[in-house]
């Protein structure tokens, strides 16, 4: 790609260190904002490219992606973005894109959370315009089927392993009940008393807003235990289960429980790919000054 581990090396060598302490100091206090910006990351590259456009508030020439399904009332960690993005500023005003600031960032929550560390490609370049409309076309839904999950990831340039490896994301995080009432209440690949459990908890009406764990066993620990839960049919989202449902992803997710340094080899292979999809260079686009709007 045209990106380059070194693209701020003259013009702003300090964003690394200023996102990594900034990074640190936060999820010391809260570690789930490691795996809000690492899901930020995602939604924003599988929208027209990693270009910083789930960052843009609605204004009057478009609607966003902030209100899309997948994001309105789910996607967070925006005011630390603006928190990074400020004394980013502060040290080089108009230098660092607001995408490139969340690629290092996602680097380093996966990294203090105790999962792989890669090196980020920068000079992604932010958009001037957002989509409502893009986000529900390729943001992935939670009910999809493998087949579903495996064409939308192809869209993206994506294979089988990536969506498998990228998954595994969810070893980290929380999901709201409207998310995954369907699969506990309605599927057979579920083992029935961690179903019974979530049933509790996630009434068939109401209580929408109430959060699981995606991991059960370690929801602020970047680790193979969400593959490990998949083989005892432990997935929270049915588009987790059917990553082990007697298809063509079985063999990936028994290799990833059995070792989490094959999770990680790939995993980091596969964030830097999905890191670099179309990302605005050259005289495209801008270097947003604030993330949430054009310049
Ligand atoms: C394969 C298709 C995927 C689907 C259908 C999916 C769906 C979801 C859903 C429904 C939630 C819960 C949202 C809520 O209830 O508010 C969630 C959370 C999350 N997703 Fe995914 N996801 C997918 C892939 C990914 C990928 C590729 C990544 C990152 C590489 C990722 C990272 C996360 C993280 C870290 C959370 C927790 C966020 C938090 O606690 O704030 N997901 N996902
Ligand atoms: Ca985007
Ligand atoms: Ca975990």
């Amino acid at each position: 790609s045209k990106l380059s581990q070194n693209y701020y090396k003259s013009t702003c060598p300090q964003v690394l260190s200023i996102v990594k302490a900034k990074t640190e100091s936060t999820l010391k206090k809260k570690p789930r904002m490691g795996a809000s910006l690492l899901r930020l990351h995602f939604h924003d590259c599988f929208v027209n490219g990693c270009d910083g456009s789930i960052l843009l508030d609605d204004n009057s020439t478009f609607i966003g992606e902030k209100t899309a399904l997948a994001n309105n009332n789910s996607a967070r960690g925006f005011e630390l973005v603006d928190d990074f993005k400020a004394e980013v500023e502060k040290t080089c005003p108009g230098v660092v894109s607001c995408a490139d600031i969340l690629a290092i960032a996602t680097r380093d929550s996966t990294v203090v959370l105790g999962g792989p560390s890669w090196k980020v490609k920068l000079g992604r370049r932010d958009s001037i315009t957002a989509s409502r409309a893009d986000a529900n076309k390729f943001i992935p839904a939670p009910s999809f089927t493998l087949s579903a999950l495996k064409s939308n990831f192809h869209a993206q340039g994506l294979s089988l392993k990536d969506l498998v490896a990228l998954s595994g994301a969810h070893t980290i995080g929380l999901a709201r009940c409207t998310t995954f009432r369907a699969h506990i209440y309605n599927d057979s690949n579920i083992d029935p008393s961690f179903a019974k459990s979530l049933q509790h908890k996630c009434p068939r009406n109401g209580k929408d807003n109430i959060h699981r764990r995606l991991d059960l066993r370690t929801p602020i620990t970047f680790d193979n235990f969400y593959f490990r839960n998949l083989l005892k049919k432990k997935g929270l989202l049915r588009s987790d289960q059917e990553l082990f449902n007697d298809k063509s992803a079985d063999s990936l997710v028994k290799k990833y429980a059995a070792d989490s340094s094959k999770f990680f080899k790939q995993f980091t292979k596969s964030m830097i790919k999905m890191s670099n999809i179309k990302p605005l260079t050259g005289n495209s686009g801008q270097i947003r000054i604030n993330c949430r709007k054009v310049n």
